[in-house]
């Protein structure tokens, strides 16, 4: 099955500044995609090349097998997207740019507008200058999936929105996979992403250290929190692919995938150190610890990527439904 979204060995320089680095992934059709990292680290140039806004220096980005630098305009009518700083004419009511926007879909958007709108709570004679930030941010979605775009890609798009609101809205995410249709969302509220992803892509410094299914990487990364005397320096060989690795004073914390648990008792043993504590940590520990790790000047080891493989791509198309 074709993937809906490809990025192939793209590269993106700004000047010195490397912002994406050779990053490919492949994204398969009615997946929720969760696209995290620090600030600054590739995630809004990634979704600007896929839309045909940036040209990368080297490598294709693809979107329902269309070039977006070649068929941007095909690109996006099939596209929904919301920008982290979406532009709204602010003279105008609710019902006038649903109205306006209308006219550059088919039939049927206005009233998918209208119903969408009315389920985000908006008032359709409410002037867009006088809405809040989240009732803006509840605008630009609800333009964003009236035509019911196969590929909905958000920067952001929660913020600015309460918790209730963020809630359903991310569920709504589900609901549009189950359907059928893809959703690459980039944010920085990883707790809440996690509830709705499916997969997982984490950017660091311009590079892809992860992408590959939510569960499995939940599943096969244990974190493991080694009690050591202070100054410890002996160098520790975890029994499993670490991760990341953030020493602290008393403690090492690593994140091991697919760790030996009967092997680490042995070691701790073996190094005199009380026995570890183990545990499946949260997607938001994980990126912790991988932010951690980049910031004391390690480097996250990328763990395999079984979607380069279409054979694996087709076979996760509409999981967990
Ligand atoms: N037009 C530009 N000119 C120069 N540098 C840029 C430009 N756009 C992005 N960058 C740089 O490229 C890097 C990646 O930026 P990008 O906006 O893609 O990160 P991000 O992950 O979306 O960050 P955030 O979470 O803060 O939105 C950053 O160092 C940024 O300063």
């Amino acid at each position: 099955m074709q993937p809906v979204l490809q990025l192939q060995r793209v590269t993106k320089r700004y000047g010195r500044t490397v912002a994406l680095d050779d990053v490919t992934l492949s994204v398969p059709p009615g997946t929720v995609c969760a696209l995290l990292g620090a600030n600054g680290a590739g995630k809004t140039t990634a979704i600007r090349s896929l839309l045909g806004f940036e040209r990368p220096d080297s490598g294709t980005a693809t979107v329902m097998g269309m070039d977006p630098q070649r068929q941007p305009l095909e690109v996006r009518r099939r596209v929904g997207y919301v920008s982290d700083k979406p532009a709204l004419y602010e003279w105008m009511t609710v019902d006038e740019i649903g109205w306006f926007t209308s006219g550059f879909y088919p039939t049927g958007f206005l009233t998918e507008f209208a119903r969408i709108a009315a389920r985000f709570g908006l008032e359709g004679k409410q002037k867009i200058k006088a809405l809040s930030k989240g009732g803006r941010a509840k605008v630009a979605l609800a333009l964003s999936l009236a035509h019911k775009p196969q590929l909905l890609i958000l920067d952001e798009p929660t913020s600015g929105l309460d918790p209730l609101v963020r809630r359903e809205f991310l569920e709504s995410m589900i609901d549009l996979a189950a359907e059928g249709r893809t959703v690459l969302l980039s944010s920085h509220q990883v707790t809440e992403v996690e509830r709705v992803a499916d997969l997982v892509a984490i950017l660091l410094n311009g590079k892809l250290v992860c992408f590959e299914r939510l569960e499995d990487l939940k599943r096969t990364v244990s974190e493991v929190v080694l009690q050591t005397p202070p100054g410890w320096r002996l160098p520790v060989s975890m029994p499993g692919k670490v991760v990341a690795h953030v020493p602290r004073h008393h403690e090492q914390l690593f994140m091991v995938r697919d760790l030996d648990q009967a092997a680490l008792t042995a070691m701790s043993a073996q190094l005199g150190v009380p026995a570890p504590q183990v545990r499946h940590p949260s997607l938001e520990d994980i990126l912790l610890a991988m932010l951690r790790e980049v910031r004391l000047g390690g480097t996250v080891e990328l763990p395999p990527d079984p979607w380069t493989t279409p054979a694996v791509a087709a076979e996760t198309a509409g999981m967990h439904r």
